[in-house]
């Protein structure tokens, strides 16, 4: 059984969705060195933003097939080092949208109105009201930086209370921000005209320290600026000198450069400035919806499978991979009967994507090709992730191509492998019910599905042969499951695809070629 190590709180039905495939372990509070220790024993790890898997972690993890990020940002794991090593990266990017997007307007309602400070002083037994007047929102400027899917939201609410929007997102076009309800603008417009500035974009390096003395500078005197996205896209420095200075009128933050905050200026600040430990996320729904999306990702990756959220295989959006799934699984098998049947080195692979498949995307079919092809070298060691590295190392130079008028079934694809002994070719289909059918077999019509062990042989179509090639797999007590023949013409060269209960025994295949009439046989093992 695997085993799943969960190193952040995640909400129960996270971990019970997690051990219904693995032995779960949770571990909180780990320190780096203690993580770098146990990791080796692990084939899955789910954790939140407190655990860093730095490269030195992943270079320790000789079992991990997966990490799972039950929530949105992955800067706190290695992605290209879990990425060269083969590990799944997956995350729940809609699961906690909404409750950051709340936490943002909180913190945006609370910097207007003191909140956090007023209930602090009446707590402590004052009554004051003259301190805490605050100011609306209504009407005024928000500044939204970075429209995605909690901008966005964000966005709604804040025109719902008949705020003015501005937007700076560059990779959104001006109609999309329309749509919700947002005037693009340029950054330094965003920042001199906003009365209210929230950040809901990734950390790059582009995003490090956007917000710095010189943008602060440019801000209103009456501006409040809001960072509940990634820590470190606010130069903290520069901002506590800024408000200390009341060059802008209040900031709150979520997210910190180096969490937990321990020494800070900010936190020597008054009514004006709001911190919290991280807690966008920290709702109830959200925990549980990223525990869920996670977990059941994790399971998916242990049981073989794909995810639907992976942060580092191309190509694979969840709306593609729910299309898609079925044809990656027949990608596979192709890919690894192409490669048996191949042999040797495979120098290149060409991907057909045929009838209705032809308008399909093709990346996530051609990793799934290469995985199969090159199942038969890497073993587990090939997956999603590293397929295409592996295969480029390897010099195989991958040609996709596409053919939407093949109309023999709906959608089907084939596969070419050739390598230093000759070229090969599969084609395969699904049926209604999802079933693969193995529809051509190096020009041969033929329609059988994949079975665990198989036997090919090309032949001259002559009488006598089939009957002689099931004499002889008798003799050697293998049992026959089914069997097909598919030729061009009659009396020409055919093809004989056997399914057979067990392996074949060592020596038979050698046996078979002498059978009069056989040409070539191939033993194949999916
Ligand atoms: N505080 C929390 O607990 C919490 C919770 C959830 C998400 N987050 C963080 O919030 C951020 C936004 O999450 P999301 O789900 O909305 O992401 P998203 O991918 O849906 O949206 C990000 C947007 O930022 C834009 N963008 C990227 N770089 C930019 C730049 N330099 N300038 C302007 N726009 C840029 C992108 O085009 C995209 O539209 C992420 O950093 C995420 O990790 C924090
Ligand atoms: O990127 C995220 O999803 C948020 O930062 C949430 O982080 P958390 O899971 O540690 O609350």
């Amino acid at each position: 059984m695997s085993k799943v190590l969960v190193s952040d709180p995640i909400d129960q039905t996270g971990i019970d969705i997690l051990s219904q495939v693995a032995t779960v372990d949770v571990k909180t509070g780990l320190k780096p060195e203690e993580l770098v220790q146990i990791i080796g024993e692990y084939d899955a790890l789910m954790i939140r933003s407190g655990t860093h898997v730095t490269e030195k972690i992943i270079s320790a993890s000789n079992n991990l097939k997966v990490i799972g990020r039950a929530g949105v940002g992955v800067d706190n794991v290695d992605v290209p080092a879990a990425t060269r090593k083969g590990i799944v990266v997956v995350n729940s990017p809609q699961g906690n949208t909404i409750a950051a997007a709340e936490h943002t307007l909180a913190m945006m309602m609370s910097l207007s109105r003191y909140i956090p400070d007023a209930n602090t002083s009446v707590k402590s037994g004052l009554w004051d009201r003259k301190t805490y007047v605050g100011a609306e929102v209504y009407k005024k400027t928000i500044g939204i930086i970075g429209l995605g899917k909690i901008g966005s939201h964000v966005a709604k609410v804040a025109k719902a209370m008949e705020m003015k929007l501005l937007a700076f997102d560059p990779f959104i076009s001006a109609e999309r921000a329309e749509q919700i309800g947002c005037q693009l603008v340029d950054l330094d417009l965003l920042i001199r005209q906003s009365d209210y500035i929230t950040l809901h974009i990734p950390k790059t390096p582009e995003s490090t320290h956007l917000i710095n003395a010189e943008r602060l500078a440019k801000m209103k005197p009456n501006a409040r600026i809001i960072n509940c996205s990634r820590g470190g896209i606010f130069d903290e420095e520069a901002l506590a000198i800024a408000l200390k200075n009341g060059q802008i009128a209040g900031a709150a933050l979520d997210v910190f450069e180096s969490e937990p905050l321990i020494d800070s200026p900010l936190k020597t600040l008054g009514k004006e400035v709001i911190l919290t430990p991280h807690l966008g996320a920290s709702t109830t729904e959200a925990q549980l919806n990223v525990a869920i999306d996670v977990a059941e990702q994790i399971r998916d990756v242990l049981l073989g499978l794909p995810a639907r959220s992976a942060v580092n295989i191309p190509g694979l959006s969840p709306d593609i991979l729910e299309k898609l799934k079925p044809y990656m699984q027949l990608a596979e098998t192709l890919g690894n009967l192409v490669g048996q049947l191949a042999g040797g080195r495979i120098e290149s692979l060409n991907v057909k994507l045929q009838g209705e498949l032809a308008t399909s995307k093709s990346q996530p079919l051609v990793i799934a090709s290469l995985k199969g092809l090159l199942y038969q070298a890497l073993r587990e060691r090939v997956n999603y992730v590293n397929a295409n590295i592996e295969a480029k190392e390897r010099g195989i130079r991958v040609v996709e191509t596409r053919d939407q008028f093949v109309r023999d079934y709906p959608g089907s694809l084939y596969l070419e492998a050739t390598g230093n002994l000759g070229i090969h070719s599969v084609t395969g289909t699904l049926l209604g019910d999802g079933e693969i059918r193995i529809t051509d077999i190096d020009g041969f019509p033929i329609n059988v599905p994949p079975s665990q062990y198989m036997l090919f042989t090309v032949h001259r179509d002559m009488p006598g042969i089939i009957g002689n090639i099931g004499s002889l797999l008798g003799s050697f007590n293998v049992n026959i499951a089914s069997m097909q023949v598919g030729r061009k013409i009659v009396r020409g060269d055919a093809i004989m695809v056997l399914s057979i209960d067990d392996p074949l025994p060592e020596g038979i295949l050698m046996e078979i070629t002498k059978v009069q009439g056989i040409q070539e046989a191939y033993t194949i093992v999916l």
